[in-house]
């Protein structure tokens, strides 16, 4: 048996191979293999050629680029987040380099980085009343071929209670379609593009003027490397297969195990076959974040034709005996005990609670009163405003800061001038005459004046914060267009504010965190609960993790529980149903995994 030094060594090894390699280069790294860190150091130690030309980093999330950025920045090297180098976001860099320089002066695009800036929702009508979904809260896939567009709601915890509306009176197709008409309304007659319409126009100009798109980046870049591969859409590796044609030197790195965007074509077997028209892969297989058990988990869910030895733990949790803690839970109120042993058991091994995680693949799994406070409410504006004055009492991160104030701004334009929807707040400003800072820095003042979201009921402090935006004219001497910009509680009216806003008190601290899968990627902690659900395709599932076999309707699903299982580093805990309590009890230990049962 080698010893953990020697294994670290070896993994050591293939992170410096990554480092010293140069592109074209594909790699295929595992779960906790430090992908983000091995990417900077390539970018601290390879030089670029001439002052003007320099590397592009390119990532799926905003989480992603600011790990960058402040690895980058704790080296004391910030000099590489700037020009000539690009640290960013897959939107920024198609954006700015393969749509924008090419866009003809007589068609006008405004870039938005979500459909919220311009408030765009999705009304279906219902048998009572109207259901309305954000436009954001919808997913895009594009056929390549027809070049025809489909949509699909986002599984996440505040789309829920809506969704579940339209799946009982039939409607989820109808707001889909719907979803699609607002969409391409928006992008061809108003001229906002976000990420979908980014990637359609960089493709178009990738081939009406492919010489200077590639001429372009190739003075510009020396390399571009693409991290979390695995989320390439059909539509990125159309892309970057027209860039490959093109001798740009990509970097290739991600892990195909971990593809759960099926939807929008990011299908890992096209990403591994996109990866191996570079180069063979090298692979990364030290896992530095998880315990054995842990690792070995994550190997049984493999399908069986990538079949490969467990990832070789090599962190600091390398020799921890800790098993995997199988939880029955079968109805959805077995589940709040289920966390509670959970809690129970992380305590007893001293993590903290910021250190504990629940997971499930739905929000309507996840414990009640868990919801996340980081996304606002869908509707109506008057929740959105509360969930705005409530998290910043809270000193939030700058992206939900910004959010807040957005949110602000619009209910005070609202207020003053009636309906903003279609619009951002940019040309809002522009339309009503009003200096955007000195506008950003009154919302900021109004939203301080907000009542708290602890006293009486909805419809109080809807009235109380319709005075404090009375007090807002956003012009000297304004006078109210209409009263229809009023926030208004709506069928909240005798709720408890915090609770419409949907966020937690004392902004979650010392509380567990709850989230779906989807939004976890690339996080860590220490304890993991991933919450098993009982419908129709468990049993189905569960066979296909036994088999090895993994059939397409149950393959993203098994890749999405491989995302939550080696997200922990120590406790992992699985919340099973009695359907497949003991066949995944069995399947664990045949496969030589430690397990321990608790019973809630
Ligand atoms: N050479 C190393 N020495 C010590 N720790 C390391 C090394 N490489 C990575 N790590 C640590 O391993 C952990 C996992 O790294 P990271 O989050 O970058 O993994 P990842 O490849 O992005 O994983 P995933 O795809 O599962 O999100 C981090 O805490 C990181 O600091």
């Amino acid at each position: 048996m080698t010893s953990i030094e020697q294994r670290r060594t070896l993994a050591i090894k293939q992170q410096q191979r990554v480092v010293d390699t140069a592109a074209p280069m594909y790699v295929q790294a595992c779960p906790g293999a430090g992908k983000t860190r091995v990417i900077v150091e390539r970018h601290l130690t390879r030089p670029t050629t001439g002052a003007r030309r320099g590397r592009a980093l390119v990532s799926f999330t905003n989480v992603a680029c600011a790990e960058i950025q402040q690895r980058c920045t704790k080296s004391t090297r910030g000099d590489l987040l700037r020009f000539p180098h690009f640290v960013g976001t897959i939107d920024t860099f198609l954006w700015r380099y393969l749509v924008r320089p090419f866009i003809e002066p007589d068609r006008r695009r405004h870039r938005i980085d979500s459909w919220d800036r311009i408030n765009a929702v999705v009304t279906v009508r219902g048998k009572s009343h109207d259901h309305k979904i954000r436009l954001s809260d919808f997913q895009f896939r594009h056929d390549l071929d027809t070049g025809q567009c489909t949509a699909q709601v986002q599984q996440s915890n505040r789309v829920y209670p809506v969704l579940r509306q339209l799946k009982e009176e039939g409607l989820v197709q109808q707001a889909e379609v719907e979803a699609v008409r607002i969409r391409t309304d928006y992008a061809r007659h108003r001229g906002y593009v976000t990420g979908h319409e980014i990637r359609v126009l960089a493709r178009h100009y990738l081939r009406t003027r492919h010489a200077d798109v590639v001429s372009l980046l190739r003075t510009r870049f020396e390399e571009i490397i693409i991290d979390e591969a695995q989320d390439c859409s059909n539509l990125d590796l159309a892309i970057l297969e027209d860039l490959r044609d093109g001798y740009i030197p990509l970097v290739f790195i991600g892990d195909p195990d971990q593809a759960i965007y099926e939807f929008r074509g990011a299908e890992p077997d096209s990403v591994r076959a996109f990866g191996a028209t570079l180069t063979e892969p090298i692979e990364l297989t030290g896992n530095w974040r998880s315990t054995p058990a842990i690792c070995q988990t994550a190997a049984t869910l493999r399908p069986r034709r990538f079949a490969r030895p467990a990832d070789d733990p090599i962190g600091d949790h390398h020799d921890d005996a800790m098993g995997v803690l199988l939880i029955r839970a079968n109805a959805p109120s077995e589940v709040d005990a289920a966390v509670t042993t959970f809690i129970a058991q992380a305590r007893d091994l001293d993590i903290p609670a910021e250190q504990q995680l629940v997971l499930a693949h739905a929000g309507r799994r996840l414990p009640k009163g868990s919801a996340s406070s980081s996304q606002p409410p869908a509707s109506p504006a008057a929740a959105r405003v509360a969930w705005a004055a409530a998290v910043l009492s809270d000193s939030p991160p700058q992206r939900t800061r910004d959010v807040a104030y957005d949110i602000l701004e619009r209910a005070l334009i609202t207020f003053w001038y009636s309906d903003t929807d279609g619009a951002t707040i940019d040309v809002l400003c522009d339309r009503y005459g009003l200096d955007r800072i000195a506008f950003r820095r009154q919302a900021a003042r109004a939203g301080s004046r907000l009542p708290g979201v602890d006293q009486g009921t909805f419809t109080e402090w809807c009235k109380a914060a319709n005075s404090v935006l009375k007090q807002h004219p956003p012009n000297p001497g304004q006078t109210r267009a209409s009263q229809s910009g009023s926030l208004r509680a709506g069928t909240a009216k005798s709720k408890a504010p915090r609770k419409v806003a949907a966020v937690s008190a004392g902004g979650g601290a010392g509380e567990i965190r709850a989230s779906v899968i989807h939004q976890v990627k690339g996080e860590q902690a220490d304890a993991v609960l991933v919450i098993v659900p009982e419908d129709d395709r468990t049993t189905g599932m569960v066979d296909a993790w036994r088999s090895g076999e993994h059939p397409p309707e149950v393959a993203e699903s098994l890749r999405v529980l491989y995302v939550a299982v080696t997200r922990a580093r120590r406790l992992l805990a699985l919340a099973l149903p009695d359907s497949v309590y003991e066949p995944v009890q069995n399947h664990l230990k045949a496969e030589g995994v430690t397990t321990l049962t608790a019973e809630t």
